[in-house]
């Protein structure tokens, strides 16, 4: 059902460039987590550093009880397989139709017939809906398709976490929404652990149970859904609520005393405080049993903030 990813410490730089450092929190095993943050704040470094694609300069990530960023590279390889990973674009080879670029990591990391990849390979784009496109080329599909490829792809090897960087990036609102149900079936379905990076604030007021916020090379914050949701962190705020007055400048961050006098003046537009609803997976999926434990969490959280007990 999903394994824990427990980041402590990390700190990862390119040069003299410090992209964050001292980053600490922990992915629930089956639960699905969102990282936000402003554009550069390194959360596709943080999704690499996950999987072991970019070493740390400090810290560790404890997967399946192992530190990824002390393993040699063999030993990586063998990690790895418990991730599957959902890159920007698809990452999909463009001279090799879908069923091939799906079937690929089944081809490279497992002794399996032909006929068994075929029965995965299609069962896992039937999941994305993407049956009778098999003979496609990328180049020939709508961006949306691209994406949902991609993640059968990351899905053949039945992976034990997923990581979508910017899932949502370049869909229309009506296939973002298709997308974010995906996700919600599919984690319900087979109950891994989900990390997605987006800049999609409906996403992630909808689809996780937990969110992170990067800025200023720290972790803002991590924690439940609704904690960061009703959160009085002027930099959380200026976030979900997508406007200008804050702490998140266009290129830098702002100075401490232009940032108090544009929150003086401001009147807080950001949306209500109001539970957000949780998208449920569609009719006919069993929820697994977490989802009664995440409820009761966000309830009593809900009850502490009408309270304030
Ligand atoms: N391989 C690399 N070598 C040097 N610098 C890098 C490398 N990869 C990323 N960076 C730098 O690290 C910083 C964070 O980049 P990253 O792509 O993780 O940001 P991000 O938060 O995902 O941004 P966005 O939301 O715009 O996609 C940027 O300044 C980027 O230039």
């Amino acid at each position: 059902m999903g394994v824990e990813i427990c980041v402590e410490g990390l700190t990862k730089s390119f040069g003299h460039q410090v992209v964050w450092q001292d980053v600490s929190l922990t992915l629930p095993a089956g639960e699905v987590s969102v990282m936000l943050g402003p554009s550069g704040t390194g959360k596709s470094v943080f999704l690499k550093t996950l999987v072991g694609l970019l070493r740390p300069d400090r810290g560790s990530v404890t997967v399946a009880g192992r530190d990824i960023t002390r393993l040699r590279e063999r030993e990586l390889y063998e990690v790895r397989k418990l991730f599957g990973v959902l890159f920007q674009d698809g990452a999909l080879f463009g001279s090799m139709n879908l069923y091939d670029n799906i079937a690929f990591p089944l081809r490279e990391h497992t002794r399996r017939s032909e006929s068994e990849i075929r029965r995965v390979v299609l069962e896992k784009m039937d999941m994305v809906g993407l049956i009778g496109s098999e003979g496609k080329l990328p180049g020939e599909i709508s961006g949306g398709m691209r994406k949902r490829a991609g993640l059968a792809r990351a899905l053949v090897l039945d992976p034990e976490i997923i990581l979508f960087d910017e899932p949502d990036s370049g869909l229309d609102p009506v296939r973002v929404a298709y997308l974010n149900q995906l996700i919600v079936d599919l984690n319900a379905q087979i109950d891994a652990t989900f990390l997605i990076v987006t800049h999609d604030i409906s996403s992630a007021r909808q689809v996780p149970d937990n969110i992170g916020l990067l800025f200023r090379r720290e972790l803002v914050m991590f924690g439940p859904r609704e904690e960061l949701l009703n959160s009085d962190e002027p930099v959380v705020r200026q976030f979900l609520g997508g406007r200008m007055q804050g702490p998140i400048g266009m290129a830098e961050e702002k100075d401490a005393a232009q940032v108090k006098q544009e929150l003086a003046q401001l009147v807080d537009t950001a949306p209500a405080r109001e539970p957000t609803p949780r998208l449920l997976p569609g009719p006919g999926i069993t929820r697994p049993p977490r989802w009664e434990a995440i409820a009761r969490r966000e309830a009593a959280l809900h009850r502490k903030e009408v309270t304030g007990a």
